[in-house]
């Protein structure tokens, strides 16, 4: 009966928005969790089984209470006392027994049931279309996945136990008070739902802070996160103090809003314990004037006034518990919601054209218009049509913002023309099971993307069950060999958080050597805009040079040596194709080309 075995009214975890209707959304939420703990049932049985068991014990102590104060303490054998202690030391035992399992079980149920969830959640998240995350802020997403879920396993793994044992308790206490005593009985079902009013007044308004309050939490969050993660942008303008006051603002905000909902919760719990003690001095007073006069034995008070205050408890613990349910069901809304939302671009539809029977890996835009969603207003790409022949290369020139990224990302799938078509040897992409159409691509990015891994672990990601031989002749084409044997540990070396340990050239040769494992029909590329040194330049130009034979590539060029050895140039403005020709023709043709050319011409001699 004890609810400081496992207190229940502060987890790790911030509040959390609960939704505001209740009984409903408290069903929805018990549905939805049900298909997690479904495979778990008889784990589930064997929890609820020793639950009702060690709820029967403690309830049965009650009466080993009123045995030992009637034959024990108030009687004269010491035989008899002796007999009493025996009855509640073995109870003890029983429930020990019970205890152990039914911690057991719920914990391990809780624990289960929120790994799996955490799966289904990164399993989904990984599946979802790319924009998805450019209007969801990803702080917000990872604080579902962990924050979220580790509310729901506090409260599969405690709270839902204790909800239950304290019904359990609350319905046997009063059963065994009504045979006890009735009158005294009916002092106490007064008392209850006068205890239970503040509760259900009170947690509303706890619960509406919650949301406040688990927003601004976010805030901190986020917040935090962006500083870090730019910390040398923030250290080289020296504006350390400004951020720790603008962080010292939100954590405050955070602090009040708080500071809120906990004098509300404080208070909630204050009015629930006074008006629990009062009830039960009124019993004591009743009862004990019914004992002197001899109506009742004083074993039958010690009984009752245990039964009042187990059933007292179970409703603080209720209370207690009620909040923390109510928060459960607004994570569990979210973390449902994130599990409904459907990928717009689905990774893999097993339809029939599958990419993989490319015959020349032609690749063709076909009055292609496309705006971002966040900006549907402004097109991002308009009436574009353009063509790449198999195994020859296209250089796409243009001013910043000309939407040159954009072709690229469109290629892959990562977002959908909302006009014409992107064809790949005539056949529209959007038809072709898009896992296999990824496949046939790679991707050298400008910022290459390395993983918190060792080289091998990088260069692998190409093509995961390349052999260590494999691995190391794609570095060789890549270049990037030499650099990698002078590191430390050479292919074992640890690149560091997201590579930082390397310069800019050699995350691109690993990227080209990634590439390279990969052996695609098509290559993307978007070229470094940082100068690299002369050396490197050269080793990267050598890489790429090896990596583009035969096969169907589309390079985003600022170089001019790139520019003059691809096959065809394209020149690009404000999301339109203006001119398409070679180097020689475009210089004729193109004013924007030739002023293009010019600025590279320039940077090059100098
Ligand atoms: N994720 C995005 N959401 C909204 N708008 C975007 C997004 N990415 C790019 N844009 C916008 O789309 C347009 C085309 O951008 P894109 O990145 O394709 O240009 P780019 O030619 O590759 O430029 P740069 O050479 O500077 O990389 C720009 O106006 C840009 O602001």
């Amino acid at each position: 009966m004890s609810n400081t075995a496992e207190p229940a009214a502060t987890s790790p975890v911030a509040d959390l928005p609960a939704s505001t209707t209740s009984s409903q959304s408290a069903r929805q939420m018990i549905a939805a969790l049900w298909q997690f703990v479904r495979p778990y049932k008889k784990v589930l049985v064997g929890a609820v089984v020793a639950l009702v068991f060690t709820a029967g014990i403690t309830l049965s102590i009650g009466q080993g209470v009123r045995l030992l104060v009637d034959e024990g303490l108030t009687g004269d054998s010491s035989q008899a006392l002796a007999q009493a202690v025996l009855v509640l030391l073995a109870l003890a035992g029983l429930m020990a027994m019970g205890t152990y399992v039914r911690f057991y079980l719920v914990s391990w149920l809780g624990e289960r049931v929120v790994a799996d969830l955490r799966k289904a959640v990164f399993d989904h998240i990984v599946t979802l279309h790319p924009s998805y995350f450019e209007t969801n802020r990803s702080g917000e997403i990872m604080s579902r996945l962990t924050t979220d879920t580790t509310l729901l396993q506090h409260i599969i793994g405690t709270s839902f136990s204790m909800a239950l044992r304290s019904a359990l308790m609350f319905v046997g206490a009063l059963v065994l008070l009504l045979f006890t005593d009735l009158k005294l009985s009916l002092i106490v079902l007064v008392g209850v739902p006068l205890v239970l009013l503040p509760i259900v007044l009170y947690g509303r308004r706890v619960r509406k802070l919650s949301k406040a309050s688990q927003d601004s939490i976010a805030d901190v969050g986020s917040y935090a996160g962006e500083i870090i993660q730019h910390i040398k942008t923030v250290q080289s303008y020296t504006r350390e103090s400004y951020e720790k006051h603008a962080f010292a603002e939100e954590v405050e905000t955070a602090f009040k809003i708080a500071k809120r909902r906990v004098r509300q919760r404080a208070l909630l719990i204050a009015v629930v314990i006074l008006l629990m003690f009062g009830a039960v001095s009124g019993l004591l007073w009743v009862g004990g004037n019914d004992m002197i006069a001899g109506r009742m034995s004083s074993g039958d008070l010690a009984a009752f006034v245990f039964y009042a205050v187990m059933m007292g408890s179970a409703v603080a613990t209720i209370s207690e518990v009620y909040g923390e349910l109510q928060r459960a069901t607004g994570a569990t809304e979210r973390l449902m919601d994130l599990l409904q939302v459907e990928s717009e671009i689905p990774v893999s539809t097993g339809a029939a054209s599958a990419a993989s029977a490319l015959s020349c890996a032609q690749v063709a835009f076909e009055a292609v218009d496309f705006s971002y969603p966040s900006r549907p207003d402004q097109p991002a790409v308009l009436g574009l049509s353009l063509n790449v022949e198999g195994g020859r290369s296209l250089a796409l020139v243009g001013p910043s913002g000309a939407g040159k990224s954009t072709l690229l990302e469109l290629l892959q799938r990562f977002y959908d023309p909302l006009g014409g078509r992107i064809t790949l040897d005539g056949v529209d992409i959007r038809k072709m099971d898009t896992a296999s159409l990824r496949r046939q691509i790679a991707v050298v990015p400008q910022q290459p993307a390395l993983f918190t891994a060792d080289v091998c672990y990088n260069i692998r990601y190409g093509k995961p069950d390349a052999s260590d031989e494999e691995v190391i002749a794609a570095a060789k084409a890549a270049h990037a060999h030499e650099f990698i044997q002078q590191l430390p540990d050479g292919y074992n070396s640890h690149l560091g958080e997201q590579g930082t340990r390397l310069s800019g050239g050699q995350k691109q040769r690993l990227a080209i050597a990634r590439a390279i494992l990969k052996d695609p029909r098509i290559l993307l590329l978007d070229e470094a805009t940082s100068a690299l040194d002369a050396e490197s330049e050269y080793h990267v130009q050598q890489a790429l040079q090896a990596l583009m034979r035969n096969r169907t590539t589309i390079i985003i060029a600022h170089r001019l040596a790139t520019i003059l050895h691809a096959d065809n140039i394209a020149v690009l403005d404000q999301g339109q194709l203006v001119a398409k020709g070679s180097h020689q023709e475009l210089i004729e043709v193109s004013p924007l080309y030739k002023r293009l050319a010019e600025l590279q011409f320039q940077e090059a001699g100098a």
